[in-house]
This record gives C-alpha cells, structure tokens and sequence, in this order.
C-alpha cells in the first residue's frame, strides 16, 4: 500500500460535564486525528488518545502531534509498503510514544482494511457483533451528586459502573452505590493514586463485593501490586502498567494483576493490543476494554476490539452522549445495555464531514 501522506487535524470537542479523576479534571477533549493518504485514494483515520497534558501518562497532544510530524509519518513514508505490520520495525527504533504511533498504525491499518473490504472487528478476531457497555464515573463533589449520576446511567441501561477514587474519596462513595444500588456490577479506578501503605484502608473495600480495583499504584510498581494482592481481596486490575503484551506476562507471572484493562493507545495500538489479549487469554486472564474520551473514530476501534473472545467484563465503551453533545461519527448508542460492533470495513465509521468542520481547530497536510 502506498500512502501519498497524511493530514494531521485538531479537533475541540467539548465534554457535556467535566470528567474528574485523581489526576485532573478534563473539561473537553484536544484531540489529534490522523488521516492516512494513499495512491488511490483510499483513507485511513486513526485516533490520537493523549490527553492536553502529561497526567495520566508521559504523552501530551502536542508532543504525540511533534513526534508524528518529525519521526513517525517520516519513517512509514520511507518504507516500500506502508503495511501497519510492518511499521512496528520502524517504530520499534524510536522509544516510547506508544499513543502517538497508535494513532498513525491505525490509520494504516484503517486503510489497508478499507481496500480489503473487511471490518476492523473480523480483522482482529471479534466473536461477537454487539458488547455490553460499562460506565465510568468521575470523581464528585458530593455523594447525592454521585448517586443521582449512577442512578441515570443505571436507567439508560449501563451493565456496569466504574467509580474514579483517590484518598478521601473511596471507601463512602463505594459504600454509597452499593447500598442504594444493590448487587450491580461494580468496580473502582484509582489512577495510581495511593501506595502500599495504603493496602490496610483499601482492604475496606473487600466487603463491597467490587468486579476489581484498578490501578491502586504507580503504574512502575509491579512488585507493590502482587504485594497488595495479597492483602485485599478485590481482584487487581493493572491499565497505567500494561505497556505490551510483554508487560501484561510479566505482571501476570509476578502476581501483579487479574484481570487487565487493554487501550490500544497504551500499548502502541490495536495489533499489539491483540497481542495483550492473547497472552491473557493463554494465562486465563479476563480482559476488557478501557476508554480515553474517544471521539466516534476511536471508539468504534474499541468496540471491534472489545468483541474478542477474552474481552469477557463490559469496557469502558459508552455511547457517545457519555462525552459529547454531537459526535463527530454517527453516535455510537446504547442498546440494550450494548453497543453493535460496526460491520463496515475498516473501523465502519466515517467523520461526518460538517460535524468534522464545526470543531477543527488546525489541519496539515505532510506528504513525501
Ligand atoms: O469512557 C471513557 O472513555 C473513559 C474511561 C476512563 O475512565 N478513562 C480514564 C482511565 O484512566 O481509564 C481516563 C480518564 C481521563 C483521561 C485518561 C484516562
């Protein structure tokens, strides 16, 4: 496949409330949008996952756009076949950015399955043509306000609630839910928030019958989780952690985690996201899909990916009204608790070109 170039767009897509964890608080989304170019005029869209700032990891949006401008769009241009595959060669040579080269990878991998006909879903191994959605919940400012969310994603028929926490919100806000809500599937996400010597009060959960915690600790403490794992009993969940397939063996081997929450942007993309849900599979590993605010283009990724057979646990795949008031794809939208995995080729979604235009911000265009 031969790519002509590619534009890099800047989107401002504003969130319908702000979205706090105990890392920040995102009021909208800064997005970079790559759009894969080639010979005859095909076109692939990869979504960038950095956030404005370096908070939930090293990769900001301005940095991931830099890194794709000067090392990445160069090394792909510079090879024969611009063949997604054979891109991680390249892109292997150059550390770290795994959200910057996921959002390239995939608008190769986009293309090339759009010339194919397939679906990303078929591409990847989906089993199924719908997956169950679950719900994340920011931090609030008050327990009432944190029911009353609950209770409306409850009734728009989510299968399951994830409650941000960090030290000072965790124990009451989870006990809250519990009691008012009963035996719903319920998990939390701390973000790295606390430490080992946090593992006594975390324990305090255990009665809350939680599906998992996820990421307790920094996201470099392997040995701190298998430790933690010994002393509550919710299953740990790793996300911030799990940086490859490679990541996701060595902290299973290590006691270190349960069940795995798999973002392509984390680990580089879809192919390698594979990858991790390969090797959990083989060590019976449940996983599922987790979110970063994705607009229509990345979400629709996720939902082919979520569709995996070891994708067992909803993901972190809401509808699209959970973020924005209007989508830049065909709102992705809950039925019956489910979301439909697109059956187009490619990721089945395309930018609707005047919803596309309302929230760009900048666009450029990087040939041979
Ligand atoms: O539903 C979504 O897309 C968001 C899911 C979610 O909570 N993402 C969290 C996370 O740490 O998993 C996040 C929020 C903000 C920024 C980055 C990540």
């Amino acid at each position: 496949m031969k790519v002509t170039g590619f534009e890099l767009r800047r989107i401002a897509m504003p969130l319908v409330s702000p979205f706090r964890t105990s890392f920040g608080v995102e009021h909208d989304r800064d997005v970079l949008l790559v759009r894969a170019v080639t010979e005859d005029g095909a076109e692939g869209w990869g979504e960038c996952v950095a956030m404005s700032e370096p908070l939930y990891s090293s990769e900001y949006v301005d940095g991931a756009a830099e890194v794709i401008r000067r090392f990445l769009i160069p090394a792909v241009l510079s090879l024969p076949d611009a063949d997604p595959y054979q891109v991680e060669v390249p892109f292997a040579k150059i550390k770290g950015h795994p959200m910057a080269k996921a959002a390239v990878q995939t608008a190769l991998l986009d293309a090339k399955l759009r010339i194919a006909g397939m679906p990303l879903a078929a591409h990847l191994g989906a089993v199924r043509d719908r997956v169950p959605a679950g719900v994340s919940v920011g931090i609030m400012d008050s327990i009432p306000e944190l029911l009353e969310a609950v209770e409306g994603y409850l009734a728009e028929g989510y299968l399951r609630i994830k409650l941000k926490i960090q030290p000072g919100w965790d124990v009451e806000p989870v006990r809250a839910v519990r009691e008012r809500f009963g035996d719903i599937l319920l998990q939390v996400d701390a973000n790295t928030a606390y430490t080992l010597a946090d593992a006594r009060h975390l324990a305090k959960l255990d009665p809350f019958e939680l599906l998992l915690m996820e990421q307790p600790l920094p996201e470099d403490d392997i040995r701190g989780h298998a430790e933690l794992a010994k002393q509550v009993r919710t299953p740990i969940c790793l996300d911030e952690s799990i940086t490859s397939a490679r990541a996701a063996a060595d902290a299973i081997a290590l006691g270190a985690t349960s069940v795995v929450n798999i973002k392509p942007g984390r680990v580089g993309g879809y192919l390698e996201a594979r990858r991790v849900h390969d090797v959990c599979a083989a060590n019976g590993v449940p996983v599922w899909v987790g979110g970063m605010l994705e607009t229509g283009i990345g979400r629709a990724a996720n939902v082919a990916l979520a569709a995996l057979p070891g994708c067992v646990l909803p993901g972190d795949t809401s509808a699209s009204d959970r973020y924005f008031r209007r989508d830049i794809t065909a709102p992705f939208v809950l039925a019956d608790g489910h979301l439909a995995v697109p059956t187009g080729p490619g990721v089945g979604v395309d930018p609707d070109p005047d919803a596309l235009a309302e929230v760009t911000t900048a666009t450029e265009w990087i040939a041979r």
